[in-house]
């Protein structure tokens, strides 16, 4: 025989995110000279009441005295609070309308807010308990009917007692007065709700701290809406990644840490363990050996362009799906690569630091228009393509080499040889990717080829010049200025210090990887890339994966998404198939894409099946990775 759970839910900051009393205030005292004075009293004394520094009924007392509230602001907060149900209880409406026959909401609030808040998720106002206020003729609220037991301490526990509930009962709340329901021995079980507020003193005493609803449903197998608690996701964002990015995924419910720097290999290796989800810029190296230990990882987020950092092949065959914004910060690069040209030939960097110095050294000499020069790139992708067109705009001449054919853009000229191209242009720019063939693409013997008294720009990654050989070509006269914003080996965060061998030379523009630190670029990085995250996580879709075959599903409707991730070898689709019409599973959608190394097929089924078809097609030979949405 099953036992029936009863789900004993606290309303204020676990049903809705706030606390009632405290939204009253603002509303009530909106008035008031003193209402800031006032507002914080009432939070401390809540706090108080709920870490159990003062008894309930205390506290109570005095807020309500405080409030000085009247019936007509009830009806805006309630306005209000409709707004404010928290996150997970959104979520899991069809759980508590289908089990609201077990479902109690015991609350030390008023029933006339919390009633009209959770009548409309489908609890029973019969199953409602809460206190009641008591209203004088001109409808200000004069006190609360004293004799209700919540009104007092120790009120919970005795509202459940009287309730002579069959069954395990269950607590989920963020007060002292909820894991009071416990400690009287009415309970079976204290779940500390953290999805709003973590109280230290209430969560050391749970049996298990719940970041969210769907925790709770998931440990008690009855998470019908979605196969994994979000909360269960831990999310780890290195190197400053921009507020919006970190509140995304905490909004999406992921149990998100954040560090501003970029960590070591070890250290990484280390933290990685535990981690869902990695967010990183172009700091962290994401090694094999950092990969061997990162068995819980399912994406990682590149916030930037540059993929080079992370081991894409060890990724794909551990079947870790990563992402970038390969579009977000293009435009940030190109403007700080126009400005660059100029300065470099007007030799404004030198200039400046004179100035700094107290020098005044007003001359001509060496200064140059850009129109009518010669810009160079190399690398016609999204940012040298974007730069040809502003380039021209401002009177370049502007050629282009790229190892792919591309179109080219304006007037610009496509050169068929990276020399030819070098010993044409007055500015070279680059702006290839980070693979590694492209190491030392710009050498002692490339930079000979430059023009005399050229420029070379680099904003794309520091291991594609010969820093020492660029410290000979600048110092010696041949090349007349030089942009250098990425560097072979830079600062992990803003504390270490930089070192390079072109620190002093003459006209030499050096920022600290900023070409695409931007208040819009970040920004826009920052809801691109969790975007994509949560999309695969939620439905599968890898729609921009850089390592992963591109598919762009359905939404999930009515069925379960079996996610089989496999080495793209003979024979697997086939065998899943057979088990799945071994087991007469029902398909709804199917869908495959593979690349050189992995398949990627995605099987929407009838929601009848048994776990042993789960089993059976997570054990087929060639399988990386099986996730199961729903
Ligand atoms: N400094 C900064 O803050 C930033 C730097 N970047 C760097 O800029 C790079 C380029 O960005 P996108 O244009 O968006 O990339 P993209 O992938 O659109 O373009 C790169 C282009 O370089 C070409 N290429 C690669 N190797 C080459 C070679 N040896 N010779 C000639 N062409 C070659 C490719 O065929 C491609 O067309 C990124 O990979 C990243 O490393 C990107 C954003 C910000
Ligand atoms: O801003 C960053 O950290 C990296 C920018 C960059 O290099 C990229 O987007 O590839």
């Amino acid at each position: 025989m099953t036992v029936t759970k009863k789900f004993v839910i606290d309303f204020d900051s676990t049903f809705t995110q706030v606390e009632a009393l405290d939204i009253l205030g603002e509303i009530s005292l909106n008035d008031d000279p003193e209402k800031e004075r006032k507002l914080q009293a009432i939070k401390d004394i809540t706090d108080q009441g709920m870490e159990g520094t003062l008894t309930f009924r205390e506290s109570l007392v005095k807020r309500v005295e405080i409030l000085n509230a009247n019936k007509s602001q009830i009806a805006e907060l309630v306005t209000v609070l409709k707004e404010k149900v928290s996150n997970s209880f959104q979520r899991n409406k069809e759980f508590l309308r289908e089990n609201a026959e077990d479902i109690y909401i015991i609350s030390n609030g008023f029933k006339d807010f919390v009633v009209p808040i959770v009548t409309a998720y489908g609890i029973k106002e019969e199953n409602v308990f809460a206190n009641e206020l008591k209203y004088g003729e001109d409808g200000k609220i004069i006190g609360f009917n004293e004799n209700n037991p919540l009104s007092k301490n120790n009120g919970k526990p005795e509202t459940i007692k009287n309730l002579k509930l069959e069954g395990d009962i269950y607590v989920i709340g963020d007060g002292y007065t909820d894991y009071e329901i416990k400690a009287s021995g009415v309970a079976n079980k204290f779940y500390a709700f953290t999805e709003n507020i973590n109280r230290p003193t209430v969560s050391s005493k749970a049996d298990h701290i719940a970041p969210s609803l769907d925790e709770i449903l998931y440990i008690n197998k009855m998470n019908k809406k979605f196969s994994y608690p979000k909360s269960r996701i831990n999310v780890l964002l290195l190197e400053n990644v921009h507020p919006i990015g970190v509140e995304l995924m905490r909004e999406e419910g992921y149990n998100v840490e954040v560090i501003s720097s970029a960590l070591s290999e070890e250290e990484l290796a280390e933290k990685i363990k535990t981690v869902s989800v990695l967010g990183i810029r172009s700091k962290t190296q994401v090694t094999k050996k950092v990969l061997e230990n990162a068995n819980r990882l399912i994406a990682v987020g590149a916030f930037c362009i540059g993929t080079n950092q992370i081991d894409l092949d060890t990724c794909q065959e551990k079947g870790i799906a990563v992402f970038n914004a390969p579009f977000s910060n293009t435009r940030s690069v190109v403007e700080l690569a126009i400005g660059e040209i100029i300065f470099l030939m007007r030799n404004i960097a030198d200039k400046s630091k004179l100035m700094h110095q107290g020098k005044w050294n007003k001359s001509a000499s060496g200064s140059v228009e850009i129109r009518g020069k010669k810009l160079g790139i190399i690398g016609y992708g999204n940012i040298g393509a974007q730069l040809s067109v502003l380039a021209e705009n401002m009177g370049l001449d502007v050629y282009y080499y790229d190892v792919l054919e591309k179109l080219a853009l304006g007037n610009a000229t496509k050169i068929d040889s990276l020399e030819e191209l070098l010993n044409t242009c007055d500015v070279i720019t680059l702006h290839v990717d980070g693979r590694k063939e492209n190491k030392l693409l710009i050498d002692k013997k490339r930079l000979k080829m430059m023009k005399k008294g050229s420029y070379l720009i680099n904003l794309s990654r520091g291991h594609v010049v010969d820093v020492p050989a660029l410290r000979d070509a600048l110092s010696s006269g041949h090349l007349a200025g030089a942009a250098i914003d990425v560097f072979p080996s830079e600062p992990k965060n803003n504390d270490e210090p930089f070192e390079s061998e072109l620190i002093g030379l003459p006209n030499t523009i050096l920022t600290p990887h900023i070409g695409g630190s931007t208040l819009e670029a970040q920004e826009n990085i920052a809801r691109f890339v969790p975007g994509k995250i949560i999309e695969y996580i939620n439905t599968g879709n890898t729609y921009n994966s850089v390592n992963f075959p591109n598919i762009q599903l359905p939404f999930l409707q009515d069925a379960h998404r079996l996610i089989h991730i496999h080495m793209n070898e003979p024979g697997i689709m086939a065998k899943i198939n057979q088990i799945l019409a071994e087991h007469k599973i029902n398909i709804v959608g199917q869908y495959l894409k593979t690349n050189e190394k992995i398949g990627y097929v995605i099987t929407d089924i009838d929601k009848a099946y048994s776990n042993k078809v789960i089993e059976d097609l997570k054990s087929i030979e060639g399988t990386i990775r099986f996730r199961m949405l729903y």
